[in-house]
């Protein structure tokens, strides 16, 4: 009886603690079953998650054919898998990674041109703050293991994780600008949150190249992994163990304790970031940059 009580007390707690509170619902006139039906029509790539017997989950961001890049069913299965997330009581750590030679090239350009106007834009970029607040919100200590590019919404997904770990080669780009927009899927709130509002400014204004050591001398990264392509998730799952070692609702209390600590007024800028998002978002610059496909090689 007073164990049931205790679970009951804990699941108001977290209710509370905006732990699994979604950003934006209808009352911001956000429609997700339109938005879903919407995204279900832009198909390729997908999202896979394995959950270890150890409490550390592998989620692999797969496009091959497009480096990676988020199509409309890739964002939809990524919510999924964060879900699912939400539900393993036993998981204590997480890795995201990206298939091949690439961490992440953003949103499928595809996709994106089918949603450059300002009604559909806005709906995927409050889906997808939605979906990075809740994997960032997670009770499990996670980690982007980036090897190769992070590009735009890529940068923006690595930057939802507690820890970033770069394997040598590898880059860091929010390439927002040279689109003609800024960042929408919460990438720039977050960023001022690891680096401070002055070194955010210069990366986002800049759309600056961020190489691992520039990364880390930042506080972006967390450290360097020297293995190469086949070994760096075993390399990764090696650096995650001494922080989820023990019991999981130790480990998921502690990572608790931080979601707590660090949103206090954070969901007020994430808010302002999707309106200034909203001014820019298939504008002429937004058009423009998608006809010219640049490639930031
Ligand atoms: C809020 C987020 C924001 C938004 O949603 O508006 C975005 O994230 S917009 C997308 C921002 N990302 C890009 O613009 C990336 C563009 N691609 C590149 O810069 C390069 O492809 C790079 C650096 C990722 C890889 O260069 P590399 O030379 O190694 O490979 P290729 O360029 O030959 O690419 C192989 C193949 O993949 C296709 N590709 C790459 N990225 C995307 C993408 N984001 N969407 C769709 N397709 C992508 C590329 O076109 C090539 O296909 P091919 O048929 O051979 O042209």
């Amino acid at each position: 009886m007073a164990l049931n009580l205790w679970r009951c007390v804990m699941k108001r707690a977290e209710a509370r603690w905006c732990l699994y509170r979604s950003l934006y619902n209808s009352s911001h006139g956000f429609n997700e079953s339109e938005v879903k039906r919407k995204l279900a029509e832009l198909s390729g790539g997908s999202v896979k998650l394995c959950k270890g017997e150890n409490g550390i989950a592998e989620l692999g961001i797969s496009n091959s054919s497009r480096k990676n890049a988020l199509s409309g069913t890739m964002m939809l299965e990524l919510e999924e898998r964060i879900s699912d997330l939400e539900k393993w009581k036993e998981g204590k750590g997480l890795i995201v990674y990206g298939t091949e030679d690439t961490f992440c090239s953003g949103g499928d350009l595809n996709t994106i041109k089918a949603i450059s106007n300002a009604k559909d834009g806005l709906m995927m970029c409050m889906f997808m703050q939605n979906t990075l607040t809740r994997l960032q919100r997670l009770p499990l200590i996670s980690v982007a293991l980036i090897q190769g590019k992070a590009i735009g919404g890529g940068a923006e997904l690595c930057t939802a994780c507690d820890f970033r770990l770069m394997t040598e080669g590898s880059e860091i780009r929010f390439v927002h600008k040279h689109m003609g927009i800024v960042p929408g899927w919460g990438g720039a709130s977050r960023l001022i949150q690891l680096v401070g509002s002055r070194q955010a400014l210069k990366l986002l204004s800049g759309a600056l190249r961020i190489p691992p050591e520039h990364a880390i001398s930042i506080g972006l990264a967390d450290g360097t992994l020297s293995s190469a392509a086949d070994s760096a998730l075993e390399e990764a799952q090696k650096w995650i163990t001494p922080y989820t070692k023990g019991a999981a609702n130790v480990t998921r209390a502690m990572k608790k304790l931080i979601v707590c600590g660090r949103e206090h007024l954070f969901e007020d800028a994430i808010r302002k970031e999707k309106d200034i998002f909203a001014t820019v978002w298939g504008g002429p610059s937004n058009l423009q940059a998608l006809s010219e496909r640049t490639k930031y090689n």
